[in-house]
């Protein structure tokens, strides 16, 4: 399977290094291209995968077309690429707010076209991932992106209005960890902890409380209560949490972020 990708940046990249770390297809099977010459050989020697300035030349090698620019080149980039792309093509798009109604009226002829929502932990074969396919995917070729997506995490099958909320709860929400992350580590430094050593404690215990969400069934309350030790040090953690409003502050976030991909 040749899987082409227009764009080659952050999300690309993150999904080629799972596809090609997770053996999904060969890298000789994968061509992107992006706009600089800088930037091709820096994603050359990064992903050992070949790269083009021809966004026409990905798109006629595809059977699998991934289009991995900004929302705001989708329609530049459709209308440059249209009339190579053929009807066997599966093209599959990862901008939020892009509609399918609106991806096949650009293409102005029946192609099978899927929507998708990934994240950047595809780089570490974490991925989470929804799909949703157009009415002219046949449910094996909903199965063929899923399966390449399933190469770099977990991926869900889901209906296209849900797909603004992937936004915000998957697509969008790495960073928020990561600022979740950063300010734990930041915290630990302030008490004396070295800056390398504090990263490694805040982000294993993400790690370990996700696992912990996703493996054992339990409600994340109860597994918060767990920790919350009587008289203990975790509760008057928590009291500062809910006083500073981190939950009205995650809840508030993910509105915006929604909203905006609605937007776009
Ligand atoms: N970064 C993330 O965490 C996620 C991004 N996405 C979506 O993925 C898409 C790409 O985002 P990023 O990778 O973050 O952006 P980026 O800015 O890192 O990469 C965009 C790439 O497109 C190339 N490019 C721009 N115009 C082009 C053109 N006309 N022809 C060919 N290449 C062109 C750039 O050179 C660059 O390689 C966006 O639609 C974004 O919404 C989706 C989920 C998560
Ligand atoms: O910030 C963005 O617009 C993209 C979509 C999801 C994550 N990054």
């Amino acid at each position: 399977m040749k899987i082409g990708f227009i764009g080659c940046g952050n999300m690309a990249s993150a999904m080629i290094g799972g596809i090609i770390k997770n053996q999904v297809t060969a890298p000789a099977d994968i061509l992107a291209s992006t706009k600089t010459a800088a930037s091709r050989e820096k994603k050359k020697e990064e992903l050992g995968i070949a790269l083009t300035a021809d966004n026409r030349e990905v798109a006629a090698f595809a059977d699998v077309l991934i289009l991995a620019v900004k929302p705001f080149y989708y329609e530049e980039v459709i209308k440059e690429i249209r009339d190579v792309v053929s009807e066997d093509t599966i093209v599959v798009s990862i901008a939020p707010g892009k509609k399918l109604a609106w991806m096949e009226g650009l293409f102005e002829k029946p192609l099978k076209i899927v929507r998708t929502m990934p994240n950047t932990p595809a780089l570490v074969g974490e991925g989470m991932s929804c799909v949703c396919g157009n009415e002219k995917c046949s449910s094996e070729d909903v199965d063929t992106v899923c399966r390449i997506f399933a190469g770099f995490g977990k991926t869900e099958i889901v209906e296209e209005d849900m797909i603004d909320v992937v936004v915000g709860v998957s697509g969008s929400s790495p960073a928020y960890v990561f600022m979740f992350i950063e300010a734990m580590a930041d915290a630990a430094v302030a008490d004396g902890m070295p800056r390398a050593q504090a990263y490694r404690f805040a982000a294993q215990a993400v790690l370990g409380s996700a696992k912990m969400v996703l493996e054992t069934g339990k409600h994340p309350g109860e597994l918060k209560d767990m920790v919350c030790s009587q008289k203990g040090t975790t509760i008057e953690a928590v009291r500062v949490l809910e006083e500073k409003g981190l939950r009205s502050a995650v809840f508030e976030a993910m509105k915006a972020c929604v909203k905006k991909g609605r937007e776009v």
